[in-house]
């Protein structure tokens, strides 16, 4: 696919603090990147980087698209007083040579309804359903999404990620931001993530599965647990409730069959979530850095 955005050894230091050290990515056509990284890991800086808004310390970021093709929802929504939607939405457009229809944007918004509310009347989950549609104004084809759907209850969400869906098999491209990690699961081609100033895992779900553990494996049960379990890969327990993770879940059921007679109940299988690998990555980084 096509390349949109290289991203070449670039650094960033606010004076003497070090926010990205070396820091290499290709952004290719189609993608659906999620960025990943805790609070102040640098993901920020990195989307204003590549947009224009911060500066580079060192390195280099070259974009094989003009800049009016790049469409950027912030983190923090703008609220005009005394502007209507329908205004704003109008305002807009009007910045751009071909920008997308009218009817198109206020479909976006999802705010067909509160065409002629103002800004200020708009609740968070709708301000946040606004900023998307006035990044996609100019019809881009590259969208930076920071913390997208705070403020969105679960039925606002689930729609928004649907168009997001929509809006990728008509070829956009989307970077997307979100401490919200279940979400980000069903619908991140590629998985970046940002730590000790450098992009520490680069790839699919299913790599990070793979490399990590593929399954968790959760019951609750009074006591230890023996020593016959097979193919652990780490164990919490908090009170009687377990949770393991494994690469073999056939031969780790298995060995767990043995303590059905001796209490264990609400046994729950399922693949290993990215909130979880997330969790693994970051603290082996910490251990790393120790
Ligand atoms: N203008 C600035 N001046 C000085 N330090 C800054 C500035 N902007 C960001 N930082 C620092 O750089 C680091 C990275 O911040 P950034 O906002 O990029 O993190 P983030 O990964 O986006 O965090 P979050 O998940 O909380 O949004 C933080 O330690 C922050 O305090």
């Amino acid at each position: 696919m096509k390349k949109l955005i290289e991203i070449k050894n670039v650094t960033k230091s606010y004076g003497t603090k070090k926010v990205l050290a070396g820091l290499d990515l290709t952004v290719r056509q189609g993608e659906i990147i999620a960025l990943l990284g805790e609070n102040g890991a640098g993901k920020t800086t990195l989307i204003n980087i590549i947009n224009g808004l911060s500066r580079a310390t060192s390195g280099e970021v070259v974009l094989f698209l003009p800049q009016s093709k790049i469409g950027v929802m912030l983190q923090s929504n703008l609220t005009l007083n005394r502007v209507k939607v329908s205004e704003v939405l109008k305002l807009a457009r009007s910045y751009y040579d071909k920008p997308l229809a009218y009817s198109e944007l206020l479909r976006l918004s999802a705010l067909t309804e509160k065409e002629n509310a103002l800004m200020t009347e708009l609740s968070g989950g709708q301000k946040r359903r606004l900023s998307f549609a006035l990044a996609l104004a100019g019809d881009p084809d590259l969208i930076f999404l920071d913390e997208p759907t705070t403020g969105m209850d679960a039925e606002r969400r689930k729609e928004f990620w649907l168009e997001i869906a929509r809006l990728q098999a008509l070829g956009k491209t989307f970077f997307v931001t979100s401490h919200y990690l279940e979400e980000l699961e069903n619908i991140a081609s590629r998985l970046v993530l940002l730590a000790s100033h450098v992009v520490k895992f680069d790839g699919t779900l299913a790599d990070l599965r793979a490399q990590n553990a593929a399954t968790e494996i959760s019951f609750n049960y009074d006591g230890k647990l023996p020593t016959t379990l097979q193919s652990v890969v780490s164990t919490d327990r908090t009170g009687n409730f377990y949770f393991l993770t494994t690469n073999d879940t056939n031969r780790l059921t298995a060995s767990l069959v043995p303590l059905f007679d001796k209490g264990l109940t609400n046994l729950c299988i399922q693949q290993n979530s990215l909130d979880h690998l997330f969790g693994t990555l970051v603290s082996a980084d910490k251990g790393r850095k120790l």
